[in-house]
């Protein structure tokens, strides 16, 4: 049910009331300190407060929304904090919400951050949107709660008018590189560094001079920290580490379109007015420097996760079946919603609240929600799911917990078996090889210090020489008959006992892969015929539910990855320690089992979280065991893939038959050589399968 009364959400503010142009790409935009939002309107939704819908028909590629932050906390080191933890080799561990009410409560927050703040959802009935009620089946709200526009009204208009957040016209158009284009003022962005000590830093907005010493966001009063305590947990949103491969892509772009213009500033100008904590990592590194958001523009040194306030982001909800992805990014630190399926007007914007739980079955990401955001999701999968009926349900938990439980962990003891066998074939081989080297240097030793019995210095004959490497002593003169059998029947009990080591595992490895293979076909073949018999899970087309099955198998999906890689290593150390016929086919057949096995995760990811890391990692990955050592073109990929992403703005891409049949063409025919995520897979898949490098 939806409330009448609704405003449009407006984020973005061009000074000279210019509307973003189409030109202009989504690594620009981020850019800029402004927020741009799409055909969005807030309302109030039946059982879940306030939430964003869409005002028209939304494509997939199409960004809906890209705010700075009104907060934000990035791990960071300051130059004594590092040289303690290289000193100490500690692992720094990411900011938390934590960090982020230290921030808040420690800073001197204007009127309209205050405001801002207190308009967010914060767990407590008539807190933030002031509609959620007690957690129930099926959401947190009370229909009968009147809608409260006031509140909505206002956190929109305080949203659209983010202080300092104008831009001025300069000298060149839209389209050229903003560094030139526009002049920037800083947005009113609240920023924090997180130190290796656990405290807080507060930083001085990006293009501001440091006023003097920073802030102890650890002195602050209790009352304070109550009031920011339940926004933030409700509404932050932060990952543990930074993608940094994504942000070195939009760098690259950024830094070729500021050559381009003659402007050699690029990245670096955005960072080099921020005279914040310069840590060691950017002052050893400049190309790091010069390429990393992270450690150009708000935390000097190494960057490794952030946790951040976004106040319209904060309005989206959660999905278990999101029809966008969001990410994180450049100088201002951006959270970009963009759409990953067709959203017709009138319908609901959602975003995914948790990561890798998105790849779990419906009990662990309801215990995920409840504990993180206490509430119960009926999204369309979970309703789905849930109508499964409790049997079917059990027995994919029981693929789930069988995969946690039992196959993982054997799994890594197998994984170390074969470790060491074929660390002992190596050794064997390098032992070897040095004997080969010395007998190269010294022709005859071998036959010498047979017949003769003469000593040598270093070693007498191929086979003293292996007593020295193996034992580490000097076997000159010990070069007796016996120690020589000695030494080789040793090497050849290491050797096979490695071997046999290895065929074992090898063994094991595919009893493993079969019981997880039968399993997932075991479930989803009931799945498959209890929907057909019963009808159980109509809710969702067929197609789309089968993939939301799979997603919840995923574990299973990715251990057959696993497998098929300790397969692969144990296939590799028996081929080179035998190189017969048999085990180089067998080699071969392990690899084209790696590759299924990636691509079955490729092509379930794409289906359930087209554009997320995974995505591209797995796309990256599976590109890589199609054509061993190319990372050339992995990153080939990932370019295609950011300029996917950064392609043109609110025009539609064409949707593999995504796009509903009665929509009409947003701003044109398309954006043709644009990929979209479906696009992405199809062109892995397809140069997996022709086997060369994209
Ligand atoms: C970031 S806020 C989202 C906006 C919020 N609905 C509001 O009114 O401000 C997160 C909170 O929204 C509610 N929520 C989000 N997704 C939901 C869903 N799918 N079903 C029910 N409640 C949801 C939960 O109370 C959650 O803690």
């Amino acid at each position: 049910m939806q409330a009448s009364t609704t405003v449009t959400l407006a984020s973005a503010k061009l000074e000279h009331g210019a509307a973003p142009e189409p030109e202009l790409h989504l690594s620009q935009l981020l850019e800029l300190p402004v927020g741009i939002c799409g055909p969005l309107e807030v309302v109030q939704l039946a059982g879940k407060g306030r939430g964003v819908l869409a005002t028209q028909l939304c494509c997939p590629g199409q960004l809906l929304l890209a705010s700075p932050p009104l907060a934000i906390v990035q791990a960071g080191t300051s130059p004594s904090a590092a040289a303690r933890l290289v000193a100490s080799d500690e692992e720094q561990p990411p900011p938390t919400a934590g960090d982020l009410v230290n921030l808040l409560v420690a800073s001197r927050l204007t009127q309209r951050q205050t405001q801002l703040l207190s308009a967010l959802y914060s767990g407590e009935v008539g807190g933030g949107s002031g509609e959620q009620g007690s957690a129930s089946e099926g959401g947190n709200g009370d229909d009968s709660c009147s809608p409260q526009p006031l509140r909505v009204q206002q956190l929109l208009q305080l949203s659209a008018a983010a202080e300092g957040a104008r831009l001025q016209w300069g000298a060149g158009s839209v389209a050229t590189a903003p560094s030139t284009g526009w002049h920037m003022a800083a947005p009113a962005t609240l920023r924090g560094m997180r130190l290796p000590d656990g405290r807080v830093q507060v930083l001085p907005p990006v293009g501001q001079q440091p006023a003097g010493a920073a802030a102890d966001a650890n002195d602050s009063t209790p009352e304070r920290r109550r009031a920011v305590t339940g926004a933030v947990v409700y509404n932050c949103y932060g990952e543990p580490t930074r993608d940094e491969a994504l942000e070195q892509l939009l760098a690259r772009r950024r830094r070729r379109s500021s050559t381009s213009t003659g402007d050699g500033s690029g990245a670096r100008q955005l960072g080099s007015t921020n005279e914040g904590p310069v840590g060691p990592a950017e002052e050893a590194s400049p190309q790091r420097g010069a390429s990393s958001w992270g450690s150009t523009d708000c935390c000097a040194g190494d960057s490794s996760g952030f946790v951040g306030l976004w106040a319209d982001f904060a309005m989206l909800n959660h999905s278990c079946c999101p029809n966008t992805i969001n990410w994180s990014g450049g100088p201002h630190s951006h959270m970009a919603v963009i759409a990953t399926a067709p959203i017709v007007a009138g319908e609901e914007v959602s975003v995914c609240y948790f990561g890798r739980e998105l790849l779990a079955p419906r009990s662990v990401r309801m215990e995920a929600l409840q504990r993180t955001h206490n509430f119960t999701c009926a999204c369309r999968r979970c309703e789905h799911e849930r109508g499964l009926g409790p049997a079917l349900e059990a027995a994919v938990q029981g693929v789930y917990d069988a995969v946690n439980e039992y196959w993982g962990p054997r799994l890594g003891a197998m994984a170390e078996e074969a470790q060491a066998a074929a660390e002992a074939l190596r050794d064997l081989k390098e032992q070897q090889a040095v004997l080969a080297k010395q007998e190269r240097a010294q022709p005859g030793a071998l036959e010498m210090g047979q017949g003769q019995g003469q000593p040598r210095a270093g070693g007498s004959g191929l086979f003293g020489a292996l007593l020295c490497v193996i034992g580490g002593g000097d076997a000159g003169g010990r070069d007796t008959a016996a120690e020589r059998e000695l030494a080789t029947r040793e090497q050849e009990r290491t050797r096979a006992a490695a071997l046999a080591a290895l065929s074992s595992v090898s063994g094991q490895l595919a009893v493993l892969d079969q019981q997880v293979a039968a399993a997932l076909s075991g479930v989803e073949t009931v799945v498959a015929q209890s929907i057909a018999n019963t009808g159980a899970g109509i809710a969702a087309p067929a197609a789309e539910a089968g993939w939301w099955l799979r997603a919840s198998l995923y574990d299973a999906y990715e251990l057959r990855v696993s497998v098929a890689e300790v397969s692969a290593d144990v296939a590799r150390a028996r081929a080179s320690a035998t190189a017969t016929g048999a085990e180089a086919r067998s080699v071969q057949e392990v690899h084209a089992a790696l590759i299924k096995a990636t691509d079955d995760c490729l092509q379930i990811v794409a289906a359930v979280a087209p554009g997320s890391t995974l995505h591209i990692r797995l796309a990256c990955q599976l590109e890589a065991a199609a054509a061993p050592g190319s990372t050339g073109s992995a990153q080939h990929l990932l370019e295609a893939f950011a300029s996917r992403y950064g392609g043109k703005v609110g025009t539609p891409l064409t949707g593999h038959g995504r796009r509903p049949e009665s929509a009409a063409p947003v701003g044109g025919a398309g954006a043709p050589g644009a990929l979209c995520p479906e696009d992405l897979a199809v062109m892995v898949t397809t140069a997996a399968r022709q086997g060369h490098a994209l």
